[in-house]
């Protein structure tokens, strides 16, 4: 199998620059967060092996973009596709929320080479956090420059509608405050450093390009920024958990991407979010229960526009943001 910094197509992909530490062994004699570098190297050759994309940007579509459905979904837009389900996939997860597509579509979005991830990785389907993370690092390794993460969110902020976009200016580690983190156990340098830095984790010239390109679509009016957190899930929230969450100063509440971007920072990837809202938060005993269904339905509503604007993003973070 080529190695994975062979220049393939022209283009030289991701050279390691450290040698691996040591392995830190716990009790159980595993290491503590998950795969090594060697092992995603592997799953990285692996995917080189199976396609001749050389994506540039990575998208990872949420509950609102199509992950439980095929027809009309961002996936299936992409051109000259190369798709690859994650039973396949060596060391990958699968995905177990009944619905959800689980593959990774390489092709062409507006002519930029990208990877797209059908159906995430949950913590509430039993994953721990680095293990749905695994991706964003495969991503990285594979070249992938630029992540693009979309999620379905329920709008806490009182002037938010179902149907809102939120582009994500900043998140609260919620599950972080309890200790977990992604990036808990051993580090290693290859990948990030120790101690990242997470004040500028939403690239600011992406929140600009992507208010600019709201407007070219005429879409500004339903087009917000805001602060988004994850809670573990599976349950929707509690009246007074969402009451909290207000004070605090979070506008939409979800149960993905934080730890991902994470991931994607600490290993220097350039990060856009997005949150779909498709559903108020019920902060009064007498409203409406959040429900499944309803995600799905507005996700299906929007997933023309989404998929527009997402587009319009990745041809203007290619050309505006991303080294030849
Ligand atoms: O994968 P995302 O974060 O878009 O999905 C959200 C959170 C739950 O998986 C689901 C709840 O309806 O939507
Ligand atoms: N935690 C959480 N996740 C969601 N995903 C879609 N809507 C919601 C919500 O209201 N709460």
């Amino acid at each position: 199998m080529a190695p994975i910094n062979a220049d393939v197509n022209g283009r030289q992909a991701y050279v390691p620059v450290k040698e691996s530490l040591p392995e830190v062994e716990t009790e159980n004699g595993k290491s503590a967060n998950g795969y090594s570098y060697e092992t995603l190297l592997e799953t990285a050759n692996f995917l080189l092996s199976r396609t001749s994309i050389r994506p540039r940007i990575g998208v990872i579509c949420g509950s609102g973009m199509g992950s439980y459905w095929k027809e009309g979904s961002l996936a299936e837009s992409i051109e000259d596709a190369d798709c690859v389900p994650y039973e396949d996939i060596p060391n990958f997860p699968v995905s177990t929320v009944e619905g959800h597509h689980g593959k990774l579509v390489f092709g062409k979005l507006e002519g930029v080479p990208v990877v797209a991830m059908q159906g995430r990785f949950h913590y509430y389907e039993g994953y721990p956090l680095w293990k749905c993370c695994l991706p964003v690092r495969v991503m990285k390794l594979l070249g992938v420059e630029t992540l693009i993460a979309t999620n379905a969110a329920g709008g806490l902020n009182p002037s938010y509608k179902i149907g809102d976009i939120m582009i994500v200016r900043d998140h609260i580690n919620m599950m972080g405050f309890a200790g977990n983190n992604p990036l808990h156990g051993p580090n290693d340098e290859r990948f990030g450093p120790r101690f990242p830095p997470m004040n500028k984790a939403y690239k600011l010239e992406y929140r600009k390009i992507a208010k600019d390109v709201a407007k070219e679509l005429n879409i500004e009016n339903i087009v917000r920024e805001g602060v988004y957190t994850c809670l573990g899930g599976p349950n929707f929230e509690t009246v007074a958990e969402l009451n909290m969450l207000k004070m605090v100063g979070v506008d939409a509440v979800g149960m993905s991407t934080v730890h991902e971007v994470i991931t994607a920072r600490h290993c220097d990837m350039n990060v856009f979010a997005l949150s779909l809202i498709t559903n108020e938060c019920v902060t009064s005993y007498d409203d409406a229960e959040a429900n499944h269904e309803e995600v799905l339905d507005v996700g299906r509503m929007r997933q023309d526009i989404l998929k527009k604007f997402v587009s319009r993003l990745v041809h203007r973070f290619a050309k505006e943001t991303i080294s030849p």
